[in-house]
């Protein structure tokens, strides 16, 4: 499990939290901490103890952002590779993750919090897509998710006018998955972390993936892509699993190991060709 200062990973449970630990600098990420959050998303990704993933940061802060305090010697171009393997890294885990956000989230830092697939905030939370501020523009995946969560026209004034708004307005926006009170946001996090670990952990993968997908496809390839899915499903332990559960009527343990051979994961899916149920019973 990668750890260090600027970045704590703890897990409980499944549960894999990791936390940005610049507080000085509102978690300002820098060179360091992009390359230690890429590295902790790899391990999370392929640590199959690790059912679920919390990004949230130290201080009252979720972040502020690239850090800007001092120009960097390493090259933009550097830069730029590193907050687009974080952004596709988190964009593709296949595992549910959660943003807990409390304090500001402006910039990358925001755009860090929208690349998980729920974002949990406070009342007092604040954003702002602040690049155009910096003479910058969109990174880390916002000008793919601000379109698709808040329409076109919403996306420019928040990119173009880098408004800092409040909790309230990015919820009614749909950039905010729940806002919580600040006394009441840990134990949330914790339950909503808790009932994806519960889930079918190749089930849940795959209906990430499609999700993310899904906006960009036909209808007839979006089908497609279900049909695919529901076959590596059925491949699983956990779909009879679940049948079986409803039949005697108690609560199904979801293990993500394959059904013909249950001592063999089947989490792993983003390093192996999604099989056929014929390959995988072979
Ligand atoms: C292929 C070729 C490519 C070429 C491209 C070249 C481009 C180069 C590559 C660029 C890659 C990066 C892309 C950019 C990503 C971004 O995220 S840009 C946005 C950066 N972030 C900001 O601009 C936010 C700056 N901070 C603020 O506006 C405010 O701090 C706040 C977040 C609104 C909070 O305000 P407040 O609560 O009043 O706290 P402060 O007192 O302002 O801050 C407390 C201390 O923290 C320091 N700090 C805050 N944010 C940052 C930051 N982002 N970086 C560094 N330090 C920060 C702040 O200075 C305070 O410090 P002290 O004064 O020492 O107390």
């Amino acid at each position: 499990m990668t750890d260090s200062s600027i970045l704590l990973c703890r897990d409980r449970d499944g549960v894999r939290t990791l936390t940005l630990n610049r507080p000085q600098r509102k978690n300002a990420i820098n060179a360091e901490l992009w390359a230690v959050l890429r590295d902790a998303l790899v391990a999370a990704g392929t640590d199959r103890a690790v059912r679920a993933v919390v990004v949230t940061g130290a201080g009252g802060a979720f972040s502020s952002g690239a850090d800007i305090s001092s120009p960097s010697d390493d090259h933009p171009a550097d830069k730029m590779r590193r907050l687009t393997d974080v952004a596709l890294l988190l964009h593709e885990l296949p595992k549910p993750t959660i943003a807990k956000v409390t304090g500001v989230a402006v910039g990358a830092g925001w755009n860090l919090a929208l690349g998980c697939d729920f974002v949990v905030a406070t009342p007092e939370s604040r954003f702002s897509q602040i690049f155009t501020r910096r003479g910058l523009s969109l990174d880390l995946g916002g000008s793919w998710l601000l379109p698709k969560l808040v329409g076109l026209q919403q996306a420019k004034r928040l990119a173009l006018l880098a408004e800092m708004i409040d909790a309230a307005e990015a919820y009614a926006l749909n950039l905010v998955t729940w806002v919580v009170p600040a006394e009441d946001i840990d134990g949330f996090v914790t339950h909503l972390a808790e009932r994806l670990v519960a889930g079918p952990p190749v089930a849940l993968a795959q209906s990430k993936a499609l999700l993310n997908e899904g906006a960009d496809r036909t209808m007839r390839d979006a089908l497609a892509n279900e049909g695919r899915a529901q076959m590596v499903n059925f491949a699983t332990a956990d779909a009879p699993e679940a049948y079986a559960a409803f039949a005697e009527k108690r609560e199904p343990h979801f293990t993500g190991r394959w059904a013909v051979d249950r001592a063999r994961d089947a989490t792993d899916l983003r390093t192996m060709d999604r099989p056929t149920v014929g390959e995988v019973n072979a």
